[in-house]
């Protein structure tokens, strides 16, 4: 594949272009904050000063941005993607985000004679400098089948989910789930602490039941040591939590413990706990200060 374009260098967009290097890729990248530009530049990438820059050197470009607000902002505002989008460029949005922001993006790709894809991931910082991202793509087959020796080196499996949105859609789902066991292993953490039980005991038996899982293996040690380096950051989870629970609205679901556990991932928020691991939500409970 050609030279690779990468729009958004935060925790995952830098480890994921970092790994496009080393992996022979070519990589212009850019970011909104320059300055996070320079560590992949010593490692061989090259500046694009705008979006619009990037897209008009690369015919592939990836984006791995925050939110709605920035995806949508990076490809419609001035010097943006739409700028010098068009017949044989290729935009792969791996941000999370909702089907809309997503479908719009698409619609506004594609009638410009541009191809899009939406290809969010499941992993977080460790996975993503280790090339052992989940993606979820959707949107056109014909870029999904280009980008796969792209895909490969970022992920250990990728799905094609059919349409637009798909993608999204499912990343919402994985991250609802997430984000209400993380509440449940806090309280779990909480509970077993203050009846006089050795919370690290707690992990062992956990590790060793129908519940173990990689999350709380991984998270759980720093937890009870009241430790949060953020790898995925709160006030993303929540933003995922929201996203989440919209889907339900739309579709008439009925998630109480979805909607429990954004109430929680807000009052962590409000304790400025935002810019932490996800994990950080454990405080809401150790701390006394729950979402009442
Ligand atoms: N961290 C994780 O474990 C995972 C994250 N994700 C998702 O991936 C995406 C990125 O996450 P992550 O890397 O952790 O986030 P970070 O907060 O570390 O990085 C966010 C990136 O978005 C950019 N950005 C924010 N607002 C704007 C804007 N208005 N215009 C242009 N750029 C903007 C930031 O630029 P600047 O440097 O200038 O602030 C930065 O490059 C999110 O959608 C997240 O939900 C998915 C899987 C795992
Ligand atoms: O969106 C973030 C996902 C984090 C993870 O899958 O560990």
């Amino acid at each position: 594949m050609e030279e690779i374009g990468f729009l958004g260098l935060g925790i995952m967009g830098k480890a994921m272009s970092m790994n496009l290097l080393s992996h022979g890729f070519k990589v212009t990248v850019w970011n909104r904050t320059l300055s996070r530009c320079d560590e992949l530049v010593e490692h061989g990438a090259t500046i694009g000063e705008t979006p619009a820059a990037v897209i008009k050197k690369c015919k592939y470009t990836i984006a791995m941005l925050s939110d709605p607000a920035a995806a949508l902002s990076v490809v419609f505002d001035k010097d943006g993607v739409l700028e010098q989008i068009g017949t044989g460029k290729n935009y792969i949005d791996m941000s999370t985000v909702d089907a809309e922001t997503s479908s719009k993006i698409s619609e506004a790709i594609t009638s410009k004679g541009g191809c899009f894809l939406e290809a969010p991931v499941s992993g977080s910082k460790k996975p993503a400098e280790d090339g052992q991202l989940v993606i979820l793509a959707a949107g056109e087959r014909a870029l999904y089948d280009a980008a796969l020796p792209v895909f490969d080196v970022l992920g250990k499996k990728s799905f094609f989910l059919g349409q637009v949105g798909n993608g999204a859609k499912m990343k919402l789902v994985v991250n609802m789930t997430m984000g209400s066991m993380m509440n449940a292993f806090s309280e779990g953490i909480v509970l077993a602490d203050k009846s006089g039980l050795n919370p690290q005991t707690l992990l062992d038996v956990l590790d060793l039941g129908a519940i173990a899982n990689p999350m709380f293996k991984m998270k759980g040690p720093s937890m009870i040591q009241g430790s949060y380096p953020p790898a995925f950051p709160l006030k993303h989870q929540q933003k995922d939590m929201r996203l989440a629970l919209a889907l339900g609205d739309e579709n008439s679901v009925a998630m109480p413990v979805a909607a429990a556990s954004n109430e929680a991932f807000k009052k962590a928020r409000s304790m400025g706990l935002g810019d932490l691991d996800f994990s950080a939500v454990h405080e809401t409970v150790a701390s006394g200060k729950g979402s009442s």
